[in-house]
């Protein structure tokens, strides 16, 4: 019998992503997709359904516990209001999450499969029916560099993130563009005229930076074009954004390891979709950077190891040319002047795909090839 699977969220921005990858992989030839939405019910499911083509309300719990897996990439305030209910109700299926209220219950386990395909088999064999994305700047960072955990070789690690406006959702995204038009926009005449002073040009962009409205700072609160946040997530009341504190946490959870610390800053940068972060590694002994090098790049598919030239890092190393790939380029490796145990790394992923959307359907493949 086909698998009927429960699509939540799907026409949002992860969810698109998610449901072209799906596409490219052919996993809709696999199940019987039933489609979702929180706004449309009656509506006209998308392309890939098959015999239910009509689009399903996502709060009908009788609806939901038709299927056998849902995924879902509607968002936590989704995921805290239907699925106490779905369980409540006697639900048994696997549930499938982009979002992270659930990532740190003791029944739900941090999907990223190329790096704790371990984690998630003891979990399916003692009945684990939870099955959460992590936090993106913690998946793509895992991509990366996971191999050093996995050889057991970090005594710490300190992040230092770049990370892109598409991480606060689609109307981030916009309001960042909307930004550099309107600073763009108000120094045009001098920035067409080539002997205008820079200082004049620098001088408008601020005063307009400082003057935006409050409509074009809606999202971000504050300017991003041409500038950066240091602060992402709620405020934790101890110095530490959340998202910083999902850093050790959620690293340690996804590789089922003990307290290894992670800890560091994270910065929103105006880039679109792919967030990049310079790591800091303390190791546990003086390993040589070719055997660090051929370790990272053996160690999954999609993991790259740049070279650590100006030439390549600038051509192979930045959000532009990560964007919309599945690839995972670590570079600037090198150790650090603090000593032979220090090492300098840094990556980049597109925090769409790896970061949201593709280690949901990973887990679904993992579910149905069981
Ligand atoms: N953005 C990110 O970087 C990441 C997000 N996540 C998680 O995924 C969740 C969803 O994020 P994201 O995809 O950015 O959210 P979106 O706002 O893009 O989509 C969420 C839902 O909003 C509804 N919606 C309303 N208007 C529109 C519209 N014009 N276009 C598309 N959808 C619309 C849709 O529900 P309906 O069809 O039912 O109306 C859609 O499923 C987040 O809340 C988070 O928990 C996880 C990792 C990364
Ligand atoms: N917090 C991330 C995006 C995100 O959705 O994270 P999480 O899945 O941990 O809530 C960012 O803003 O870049």
């Amino acid at each position: 019998m086909t698998t009927l699977v429960g699509l939540v969220g799907w026409r949002g921005m992860v969810g698109s992503v998610l449901m072209d990858r799906m596409t490219a992989e052919r996993d809709f030839d696999l199940i019987e997709p039933l489609f979702f939405s929180t706004s449309n019910a009656g509506g006209a499911a998308p392309a890939q359904a098959k015999n239910e083509k009509t689009l399903q309300n996502a709060f009908d719990i009788e609806q939901l516990k038709r299927c056998d897996i849902i995924i879902t990439a509607q968002g936590g305030d989704y995921t805290t209001e239907v699925y106490p209910k779905l369980r409540a109700a006697g639900w048994t299926g696997h549930w499938i999450d982009a979002a992270s209220t659930l990532r740190m219950a003791d029944d739900a386990v941090i999907i990223l499969d190329p790096v704790n395909r371990p984690v998630i088999d003891q979990a399916l064999s003692n009945g684990g029916r939870n099955w959460i994305g992590g936090n993106c700047t913690v998946s793509c960072m895992l991509m990366g560099v996971g191999a050093l955990y996995k050889a057991g070789l970090v005594e710490w690690m300190s992040t230092q993130t770049y990370q892109a406006a598409s991480g606060g959702g689609a109307q981030h995204m916009r309001e960042l563009l909307t930004q550099y038009g309107t600073l763009n926009a108000a120094v045009k005449p001098l920035l067409d005229d080539p002997k205008s002073a820079i200082l004049e040009i620098d001088r408008q962009v601020i005063a307009k930076q400082r003057s935006l409205s409050a409509d074009e700072t809606a999202n971000f609160g504050v300017p991003l074009g041409g500038s950066l946040i240091p602060w992402i997530d709620k405020d934790l009341g101890n110095g530490m954004s959340k998202e910083e504190w999902k850093g050790m946490a959620e690293t340690n959870k996804i590789l089922g390891s003990g307290a290894i610390p992670v800890d560091g800053f994270c910065v929103r940068v105006g880039a679109m979709r792919c967030h990049s972060q310079a790591l800091t590694f303390k190791l546990k002994k003086d390993v040589p950077l070719a055997d660090i090098e051929a370790m990272i790049a053996a160690d999954n598919a999609w993991v790259k190891v740049v070279p650590n030239t100006r030439e390549a890092t600038i051509r192979d190393l930045t959000p532009v040319a990560v964007t919309g790939t599945m690839t995972i380029p670590v570079g600037r490796l090198r150790k650090l002047a603090m000593g032979p145990e220090y090492l300098g790394a840094f990556t980049i992923g597109d925090q769409l795909l790896w970061g949201a959307a593709e280690p949901l359907r990973r887990m679904l493949r993992i579910l149905l090839e069981r």
